[in-house]
This record gives C-alpha cells, structure tokens and sequence, in this order.
C-alpha cells in the first residue's frame, strides 16, 4: 500500500520555522511554513509503479526507505540539518480546508492510484466520515490506455505494430489531452483530436472521444462496486451527523493532481446534484440500502446547497498549501509531540510510539502538554 503522510516539523536554529512535508505517492512536496507554495516538488520515491512493490514492503524496510527520503529531503531540496524538535501528523487531506479560510466543508483529494474524502466541522477533522477509494489518476490512465489501444488496432487492424506506450507517457496524454465534459458540453464530436508526439517518433493521435470520454468513464460511471467521486462523497456526508450536512456541502474542496482535470470539479457537483435529486433512487451501491435522496435537503437547501468552491490555490498544491498555513499558525506546538515525548514512548518499549490516525479515542492522543481536544485533529496518514 502506499504511504502518504502530511508532516510538519521544526526547522533547526534560534528560529524555529516549521518544514511542512507531503509524502505523496506520485509527488512529494516540501516547504516551509506560511509559503504560498512548496519549494520543491519530486517525483515520490515510495508510491512504486503500482506492482505492488509497496503492499509487499515490511516495516523495517518501510523505516529505511522513508528514513532516506527525508534525509534526501533535507540536506538536498530544503537544505538544512534533518533535525525535527516536533512533529505534528495531519488527518489526510483535511489541512486543504484552511486555504478556503472556513472552518467548515468536506475535502476531496482525487491523488495517483486513490481518492481520498474527509469532512472537518468548526476545525474539527470527522474522521469516521474518511473513506478512500481506487478511483485517482491512474484509473484515467488505465483507461485512457484501452481506449488507445481500440483506437489504434481499428485504424490499423489487429497487432497494429506500434510500440506500446509506457506508464509515463499515457501519464502525459491524460495530462495534456483529456478533459471531464460539463452538462453534456463539450460532446466528443466537438473536441478535436490532438495529436502527441514521443520518444523513437512514436505518434499518438487522440482522438476528442478518448480525451472527452475517458476521465468520466474511470470517474463518474461507477466501478464494479459503483462507487464513483460522486458517491464517494456522498457516502462521506452520509458518515456525518445529521445537523452539520448543510453546512459541510457548502463548502467542497476538490485537491489533488486529480482535480486539475479540466471541468472536473463542476462536473462532480453536477454529479452530486443529480444524484441527490434524482426521482427515482439510481441502484444502490454494493453494501448500501439506499439511494441519496436523503442528501436532497442539505445538496439542494435554499439558501445554501452545494458548492464546489475555488480559491486562489493551484489544486495539486492545496493540502501542501493548506499545511503551510495551518503550521504558520500560534498554537501547533501544542499539538505536536515533541521528540523527548517520542523518546520517552520508544523508552517506555511495546505498542505503538504514534497512534493509528484514524483512532477517535482521546486516550491514544493525549501527550503530555497537548489534550484530548486536539485529538480529533492530531492524526496522520500512514499507511504501510
Ligand atoms: N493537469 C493534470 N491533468 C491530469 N492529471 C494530472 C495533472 N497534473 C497532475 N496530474 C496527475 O496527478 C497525479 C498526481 O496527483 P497528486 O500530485 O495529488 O499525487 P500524490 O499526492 O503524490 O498522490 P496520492 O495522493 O495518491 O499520494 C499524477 O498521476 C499526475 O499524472
């Protein structure tokens, strides 16, 4: 499985300046805190190539690779002594929501192999609303690829000749060719095909159906389970109390590489609307009993309802960048466990020296000097 954290640690010297890391499992993205913007992006030694090099990965391996990246990190992109007084773990993409300067909304992170979805009320991180799902890029990619693959055996008959295309160059086709269409615009006749150039004059013609059609197939059809983003998040709303919906569906970030797909975030609220209003319940997916109708109320509240909100923040960039201000801000040491509190806890030997961030109970996140009322907030996300 990959690993994916959102660090914030201390940088060294007289004073202190919070180092704000993102361990993506495509990228990662390195800065200090109160910067618009990390200053360096690298492509994410630890997310393998999706062979499942990760999954397969023990713990002492885990600590050795990730001990390397963030040395790496540290003396080559950010360029001071790898020494961390304090760390603070954050819950998925939550930090995202302080780039929209409100409290309150659901986050939803659309990265290479998953999306990942959490809501947060008055700074408040819901974690039993989190739920991630096999729907990120790499679905596009897949897709995109069959689609390819189609289109170049009907030009040219079977075993057409050409070389296939590797991971990263489909990668660049999703990038620089695909598009999710908004309320039936633009239709694939209307979109042009592109044509792309690679390596050993391999020639891609894409045509406007696979750059209109593909993102929308992986994403928003549903998959084997029918799950799609829009279900995703609905079922995430669902997870939340009754009384807070409302106000969580006003403000929806869309985050991730995923989302700079052009015309995806209208699309998803186009999705969600349609679902929570459609007249007759479309099919349940797997394991539930019903429809979205009961999201109708909160989706569609007058005034109110859904909004997929914008902000000045380059969509890839914004869990970095919400990190970046939310460890500028007084008050995160309390919520950090200092290295003689680690220390102490390696001392003490057994059991986990941090807890599981999806744990909601106070006890697991009570270090000495922080509280119970940070725990909801005070969570990580590794996974190995
Ligand atoms: N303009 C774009 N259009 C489409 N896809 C893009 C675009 N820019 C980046 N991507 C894709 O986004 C993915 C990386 O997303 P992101 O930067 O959120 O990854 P990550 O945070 O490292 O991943 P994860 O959240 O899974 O750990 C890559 O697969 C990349 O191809």
């Amino acid at each position: 499985m990959a690993a994916s954290a959102r660090m914030v640690s201390s940088r060294s010297g007289p004073k202190k300046h919070p180092v704000v890391i993102d361990l993506g499992s495509a990228f990662i993205r390195c800065g200090f805190a109160g910067e618009p913007r990390p200053i360096h992006v690298v492509p994410s030694p630890i997310g393998g190539d999706g062979d499942g090099e990760d999954s397969a990965r023990t713990e002492q391996e885990w600590v050795e690779v990730l001990t390397g990246v963030l040395q790496r990190l540290y003396t080559e992109s950010l360029q001071c002594r790898p020494r961390v007084p304090s760390l603070h773990m954050c819950a998925g993409p939550a930090p995202a929501l302080f780039c929209t300067g409100v409290d309150t909304g659901m986050v939803l992170d659309i990265g290479r192999s998953e999306a990942h979805v959490v809501a947060v009320y008055r700074g408040a991180t819901l974690t039993s609303s989190y739920a991630g799902v096999p729907l990120g890029c790499r679905a596009v990619q897949e897709r995109v690829r069959e689609l390819l693959i189609e289109e170049e055996e009907q030009a040219v008959g079977d075993g057409g000749g050409a070389r296939p295309l590797t991971s990263r160059e489909v990668e660049d086709v999703v990038v620089r060719a695909c598009l999710v269409p908004v309320g039936g615009v633009p239709s694939p006749d209307q979109v042009s095909p592109m044509e792309l150039m690679f390596a050993g004059q391999r020639r891609v013609v894409v045509s406007g159906a696979t750059r209109t059609t593909a993102a929308e197939q992986a994403l928003f059809e549903g998959d084997e389970e029918g799950r799609s983003l829009a279900t995703l998040v609905l079922d995430c709303l669902k997870r939340c109390p009754r009384d807070c919906r409302r106000a969580l569906v006003q403000n929806v970030l869309v985050a991730g590489g995923g989302a700079v797909l052009p015309g995806l975030p209208a699309r998803l609220a186009q999705e969600i609307e349609a679902l929570a209003t459609a007249a007759a319940a479309p099919p349940p997916p797997l394991g539930s009993s019903e429809g979205y109708s009961w999201a109708r109320a909160a989706v569609c509240g007058d005034p109110g309802g859904l909004c997929v909100v914008r902000v000045p923040v380059r969509r890839d960039h914004l869990v970095w960048t919400g990190a970046s201000i939310m460890a500028s801000l007084g008050g995160i040491a309390d919520r950090s466990l200092t290295c003689e509190q680690y220390l102490a806890r390696r001392g003490e030997g057994g059991g986990r020296l941090l807890p599981d961030w999806m744990s909601v109970s106070s006890a697991d996140w009570l270090f000495e000097g922080g509280g119970a009322a940070a725990a909801a907030v005070h969570s990580s996300r590794v996974s190995a």
